[in-house]
């Protein structure tokens, strides 16, 4: 060879023509598409509507109401099914994972529609507006059935769930009231209580496993509301207070409005003047 036709073998090795690239770029396809052809798969990017064929016997229960006899023994229905979803990875790379940052992390206990029961509901600062007037508020169209929108109402500003805890914490505060004057618990009977029904000026007592509380302090801290808290007042509140939020810590959060104890009519008569402490 010469050395000119050593420069254009040269030239047509390293500076090749764009027809002879393509042929390159054929014979570098990646090995993992032959085995595609080798498996006889046609990688395609087209959806097609997959059909399926039903074939039904003439005479069957579907035979015309005319009894048009067909010289068909079989008729043929065709199906449409959705078409599947797109396989975005049909090249010969494995199928890609996505980055974790994409996808959010489960969660445990989504299927929670209430807080688990626990002391610490008592102190929770509620993290979403609660709606106005929350006792009307109609069942979100969008909620399934059965599940509730939150029955909680917006507290005045300085009635958060903390204000409550600051309060109870100082004794001076007199929570229990001024119609149990004194630091004696009282002997409470249901007539009693019956009339510490929140009206006419009277404070609103409640009673919750035999012991009696002024709920009057607590009410315009109560997150479900004046009007909820006080269906109890006057009376046994256990049932209604149990039906809704068995977890809250009644004794932890009302020890302070503590009144006394609900005794018998009878029991009543037979002590001397009411006090628990004449009992020691
Ligand atoms: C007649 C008695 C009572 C009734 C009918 C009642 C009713 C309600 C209602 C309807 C709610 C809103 C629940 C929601 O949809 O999230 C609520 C919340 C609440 N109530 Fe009562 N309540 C009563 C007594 C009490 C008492 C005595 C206390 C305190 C010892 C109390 C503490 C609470 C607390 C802490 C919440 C918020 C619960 C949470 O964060 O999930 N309730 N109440």
């Amino acid at each position: 060879t010469t050395p000119d036709s050593d420069k254009a073998g040269l030239r047509q090795r390293f500076d090749p023509s764009p027809s002879l690239l393509v042929k390159e770029a054929e014979h570098a396809r990646p090995a993992p598409e032959v085995t595609f052809n080798e498996l006889k798969v046609e990688p395609t990017f087209e959806i097609s509507t997959p059909t399926m064929q039903i074939s039904l016997p003439n005479d069957g229960p579907f035979k015309e109401k005319d009894g048009n006899s067909s010289d068909k023994t079989q008729e043929t229905v065709t199906l449409s099914m959705p078409p599947p979803p797109p396989m975005l990875n049909r090249g010969s790379e494995p199928p890609r994972l996505k980055p974790p940052s994409l996808s959010a992390p489960p969660r445990p206990g989504n299927g929670f529609v209430r807080p688990p029961p626990s002391a610490a509901a008592s102190l929770r600062v509620p993290v979403t507006k609660p709606l106005p007037n929350a006792s009307l508020a109609p069942s979100s169209s969008i909620m399934p059935p059965g599940k509730q929108v939150s029955r909680k109402v917006v507290l005045e500003p300085g009635h958060s769930p903390l204000d409550w805890a600051a309060l109870t914490n100082n004794p001076n505060n007199h929570l229990r009231g001024k119609d149990a004057p004194g630091d004696g618990f009282l002997r409470i009977t249901p007539t009693e209580l019956k009339r510490q029904n929140g009206r006419k000026g009277k404070d609103a007592w409640t009673v919750y496993q035999g012991k009696v509380y002024n709920i009057t302090p607590y009410v315009p801290f109560h997150p479900g509301g004046a009007g909820e808290i006080l269906r109890g007042a006057g009376k046994d509140s256990v049932k209604l207070f149990m039906e809704v939020h068995p977890w809250v810590n009644w004794d932890g959060m009302l020890s302070e409005c503590l009144v006394g104890i609900l005794v018998s009519e009878d029991e009543a008569a037979r002590g001397s003047n009411g006090s628990l402490d004449e009992m020691d």
